[in-house]
């Protein structure tokens, strides 16, 4: 079972690491956006789901979130308004994960997303009610296939219906029951470089957060409906374990890249290709 994050309690540093080196994925109670905010977009999200396929290709490729402005012919005020709201909280989460982790200065990990360069974006999936068939072996129809995400962290927020799983490393795939009012929170595998080096001896690894494998099965009756914030630094962007984080005379377990580097591997890879092995030291 993944680990519940109350942002405000006391100790909500010490959980996000704690929740971060364990399985790299948790729930988050007690935020500050309301329920109506997500719900207006779903709204909006239902509306175009429900257009016919050519007027939904005709609102062409998706922009990045820097570009949302320009997204003026469809739901613009509710697309700004979420998405203001989810990269303050995305902030607020890698601030509180910087004091946990006892950095200095305690931007040092959220400052990635501020910049105005930083690569953000929102995804909306929709995933219509789908039969399990009598072959398939994960007990559901696979709708979004297993993966980690590449950027640094992803914020998710679905409706009611059952769907998403995690997989723990050395475990099996977990349903995530699932919270309306919620968010789920995954490290992603840029996130997993960063934090450096842990004082315990079990792990002694650069990977002190974990990237977490994640899936979607579809339900057999409802439909889904999530929101994906992914939160990712300036393409030009060093991804470098941090200094500060690591023990002396200690060697980085990844290569340095920029980010445009490994997006671009990550783009031209397999969903479920384990992207981050690119980049160990061997
Ligand atoms: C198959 C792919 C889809 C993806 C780009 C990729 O080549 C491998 C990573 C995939 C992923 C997973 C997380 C996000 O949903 C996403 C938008 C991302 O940044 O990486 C998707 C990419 C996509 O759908 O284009
Ligand atoms: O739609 C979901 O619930 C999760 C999708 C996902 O993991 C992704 O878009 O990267
Ligand atoms: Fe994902």
């Amino acid at each position: 079972m993944h680990t519940i994050v109350d942002l405000n309690s006391p100790t909500a540093p010490a959980q996000l690491v704690s929740a971060c080196e364990e399985l790299g994925f948790f729930k988050l109670t007690n935020h500050t956006i309301s329920l109506n905010l997500m719900e207006n977009l779903e709204d909006e999200a239902v509306k175009f789901f429900s257009l016919p396929l050519w007027k939904k290709d005709a609102a062409g490729a998706a922009p990045s979130v820097t570009a949302a402005a320009g997204l003026a012919t469809w739901a613009t005020s509710a697309l700004n308004e979420y998405i203001t709201a989810v990269k303050k909280l995305a902030c607020e989460l890698l601030e509180l994960m910087a004091e946990g982790l006892g950095l200095r200065p305690r931007n040092a990990l959220s400052k990635l997303l501020m910049d105005e360069e930083s690569d953000l974006i929102l995804r909306l999936n929709h995933y219509p009610p789908c039969p399990v068939s009598r072959e398939s072996s994960s007990g559901g129809v696979t709708g979004f296939g297993e993966h980690t995400d590449p950027q640094v962290i992803s914020i998710l927020r679905s409706n009611n219906t059952w769907g998403l799983q995690v997989l723990p490393r050395d475990g099996r795939w977990v349903p995530v029951p699932p919270d309306q009012s919620s968010f789920f929170v995954n490290v992603g595998d840029s996130l997993q470089m960063l934090p450096a080096l842990t004082d315990s001896p079990q792990v002694l690894t650069n990977g002190r957060f974990k990237s977490v494998k994640h899936r979607v099965l579809t339900n057999s009756l409802q439909s889904r409906v999530s929101m994906i914030f992914f939160g990712g630094p300036p393409l030009k962007e060093r991804v470098a374990p941090l200094p500060h984080l690591m023990e002396e005379g200690e060697e980085s377990l990844y290569r340095e890249f920029t980010w445009c580097e490994y997006k671009a591997t990550a783009y031209a890879s397999k969903l479920v290709d384990n992207r981050l092995e690119l980049f160990e030291k061997r």
